[in-house]
């Protein structure tokens, strides 16, 4: 009986809210289409208001500020357009589902509770005095993620505010009916949340904005120090906490941040598309999405060929020669260190002397200014100026050089030729120019000659342009052969930087002068190239994003840290990883960016046992996986046990792989097979392809459908599916010691069933 009054109670309260975002969304619309009408007028009548009149200075000067008014005005008019849209986006999804929980708060010292209804947006009443729905983001709410009823606390921007939670309550709310409500005892809905964790997977990571765990609230609602470190893991949250931490920032933020100056750093292009619905969903902007790689190409793709962290992987994960397989590693892991920075940073400390290297200056395949003269007058300067500086300088005298030039070349025989072959359209406009400087008269006797100089000009600084235009970029700067020198063995530098070389010093070399040669980039090659390019050319510094968030953080090596905060220097950051999930070399040897040592005195960690992913019966496995004993605590959810089917040759498993497929497909949507390698993957992808509708991923693929897909342990990297099919886990193919995180990776994938094969001998990390 009680229980259908509450019923009824929490139905009208959800009545009131549905008209109240109703009215304001109806009201908005009109004030939207005011404001649209507005802008369109505004464009039509845009000059009528203006007088053009550029007669004297003081004319321009008025005409100028009557257009700038003008432009003001229609600017400020269409933000509010835009605003106005955007809050009714946010009114329909209210009348969806205005909120999610409510809970009722007896603050210390009052008489009435105050019922507090949570939702993704603040809901003001008709008359904008009471609150009807507050945000999530809000502080009051917080309360509904810490605790259970009882005793609790929440934070102001001056106070604490204590009190006492009498109730706290779910509410179901789907097309703007209350489909189910429940009150809850100890953590959020552990029912609640068993329903959503049931559900199937998607293309897209979903917002947990009604069930985020105490937990995970402490990191979106971090503020208290610069670096934040989120150490969870798998299946823990960290991407889905990442996301809402970010909805957070921008709303605790709201004045200071916009979402274009959030930024988080991602693995690839396919992972960028499997989060960047969250936001949206949750009234936001997204914010900027970024992957290293991307920023290395952006900086150095145009002169060099980059090589993608997939390439790395896969020809480490395919070498089947250890002592190649050795070497690739300890030029890699030496690459990513910090180590590798002090030498840097002594090879550059010798730069300032000598050493450093230049292009000669060429013109129309002439040698104008030679490198050593560059070197020459590079080194003419006191050595105590920075690098950097003396190249500002070195690029005031090459252009004044190319301007001495320039004079001399006008009177050369080619510019005469090139003066012959003008076409029509060139020498009208020369001709024009020159009537309108009035220094053609067209009754003088040197008019010809006017013209012929005039036009040499013009011939002589077209041509010279592009050269100009690479000085003033500094591409004079050798910085491809001041980056191989470093390896080169006998050049005398070495003998300077004995005490920072590392051990087999020598075979790094061999490893790295080859792709150099080809002008290639290894991964492990661009962040301490960017490094060097910095030091030498200046720091490059993007002031405008104030936070960067790195998903994945245990594949970043520190100099590649290193690289973002220097490019960063004003933002925060969110650091969040797993270290039984390291995939890249480059990390097995340094120092993870989990460690808080990295940053100082600022950061704070924040560690995650749970995982929500995955079964109990598949985190009970792969747990198993890992070497030591890792704690990973399992929400409670069961599913059907993993398999482990060992076969004989590859037609047996390729049989077994698509009845699985098929048998599933009944129940899931998204299914995985995942394999070591894109080599693999493609064999496979072969033999497949006629027999299953398969989608082939790849470190090219940048999104994907529900439906069954075929990628290697890479590119599955953050994502995760109903269900995984590991092909072939044999001895023979996961067998390196260093692969046993990235075995790892693969099999946390599946949520719900998770079904490994192999060919023969099983590999040691599941001899459990
Ligand atoms: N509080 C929560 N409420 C509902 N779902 C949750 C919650 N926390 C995590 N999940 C779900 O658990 C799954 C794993 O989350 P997520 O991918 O963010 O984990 P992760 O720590 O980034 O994993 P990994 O390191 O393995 O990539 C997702 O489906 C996510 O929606």
């Amino acid at each position: 009986m009680e229980q259908q009054y509450e019923r009824t109670e929490e139905n009208q309260y959800l009545v009131l809210c549905l008209n109240t975002v109703d009215h304001k969304k109806e009201e908005l619309l009109q004030k939207e289409k005011d404001v649209r009408d507005n802008v369109l007028t505004l464009k039509k009548t845009f000059w009528d208001d203006v007088r053009v009149n550029l007669d004297t200075p003081e004319d321009i000067d008025e005409t100028y500020y009557a257009i700038k008014q003008q432009a003001e005005l229609l600017s400020d008019s269409q933000h509010a357009q835009q605003r106005a849209i955007k809050d009714v986006k946010t009114y329909d999804r209210l009348l969806q589902s205005p909120y999610f929980a409510r809970i009722d708060f007896l603050q210390d010292g009052q008489n009435e509770p105050l019922k507090i209804y949570i939702g993704v947006a603040t809901l003001m009443d008709e008359d904008n005095e009471n609150i009807l729905i507050y945000d999530w983001r809000a502080p009051i709410s917080s309360m509904y993620y810490d605790y259970t009823p009882g005793p609790a606390t929440y934070e102001t921007a001056t106070d604490d505010i204590q009190g006492e939670m009498l109730l706290k309550r779910q509410f179901i709310i789907k097309n703007g009916q209350l489909q189910s409500m429940f009150n809850t005892g100890l953590t959020i809905g552990d029912d609640l949340l068993l329903d959503i964790l049931a559900q199937n997977a998607n293309e897209h990571i979903r917002s947990i904005v009604a069930t985020i765990q105490a937990e995970q609230n402490k990191i979106i609602r971090h503020v208290n120090t610069p670096y934040l470190i989120v150490e969870g893991v798998a299946g823990s949250g960290k991407t889905a906490v990442a996301l809402q931490r970010v909805a957070y920032l921008l709303y605790h933020y709201r004045d200071q941040i916009t979402a274009d100056q959030i930024l988080l750093i991602t693995p690839n292009q396919l992972f960028n598309q499997y989060v960047h619905t969250v936001l949206p969903d949750l009234g936001e902007d997204n914010m900027q999405q970024l992957t290293f790689s991307e920023y290395a190409t952006k900086r150095l793709g145009r002169q060099f060929q980059l090589e993608y962290p997939y390439e790395q992987l896969e020809s480490l994960l395919t070498e089947k020669n250890d002592l190649l397989y050795q070497t690739k590693l300890t030029t890699i892991s030496f690459k990513a260190s910090l180590q590798y920075r002090e030498l840097m940073d002594k090879y550059i400390e010798y730069l300032a002397d000598d050493g450093l290297l230049f292009k000669n200056i060429v013109f129309r395949g002439e040698r104008i200014i030679t490198a050593q003269e560059i070197a020459e007058y590079f080194y003419s300067f006191n050595a105590t100026i920075p690098i950097p500086n003396r190249l500002q300088l070195v690029k005031e005298w090459l252009l004044q050089q190319l301007s001495k030039i320039e004079k001399t070349e006008r009177t050369k025989e080619w510019v005469e030729e090139a003066s012959e072959l003008l076409d029509i359209e060139e020498y009208t406009k020369t001709y024009s120019e020159l009537l309108h400087e009035g220094r053609f008269s067209e009754n003088t006797f040197d008019d010809f000659e006017q013209e012929r100089k005039k036009i040499a000009i013009q011939i002589v600084k077209k041509q010279l342009k592009p050269l100009r235009q690479s000085v003033k970029q500094l591409k004079f700067v050798h910085l491809l052969g001041i980056y191989r020198q470093l390896f080169d063995m006998n050049y005398t530098i070495h003998q300077q930087l004995q005490n920072f070389l590392p051990d087999h010093w020598e075979e790094i070399c061999q490893q790295t002068l080859p792709n150099l040669a080809k002008r290639i980039i290894s991964y492990e090659d661009a962040a301490p190239f960017l490094y060097l390019q910095d030091k030498i050319e200046g720091q490059r510094t993007n002031t405008m994003i104030r936070h960067v968030l790195v998903d994945e953080a245990q594949d970043y090596s520190p100099f590649q840290l290193f690289v973002l905060q220097q490019l960063f220097p004003r933002a925060r950051m969110t650091i969040l990883g797993d270290g039984h999930q390291t995939i890249h070399p480059h990390t097995f040897k340094n120092p993870s960016l989990l460690t808080p040592q990295l940053y100082g005195e600022q950061a704070e960690k924040i560690i995650l046992t749970k995982s929500y992913r995955s079964t109990k019966q598949i985190i009970h496995l792969t747990s198993k996986i890992l070497h030591e004993n890792a704690k990973v605590e399992a929400f409670n959810r069961t599913g059907s046990e993993p398999t482990i089917t060992i076969v004989s040759n590859e037609i047996d498993l390729m049989e077994q792989l698509v009845e699985k497929i098929n048998s599933l497909s009944l129940n899931f949507e998204t299914i995985a097979v995942i394999c070591k390698t894109e080599q693999e993957c493609t064999k496979v992808f072969e033999q497949m392809k006629d027999q299953v509708d398969i989608q082939l991923i790849t470190h090219h693929t940048n999104q994907f459908k529900k439906g069954i897909l075929l990628l290697p342990a890479y590119m599955a990297k953050g994502i995760e599916f109903d269900a995984v099919l590991i092909y072939n886990a044999s001895s023979a193919t996961y067998f390196r010691e260093t692969e046993r995180n990235y075995f790892y990776t693969a099999c946390t994938r599946a949520m719900h069933e998770l079904h490994i094969y192999s060919i023969n001998e099983l590999t040691h990390f599941l001899k459990l």
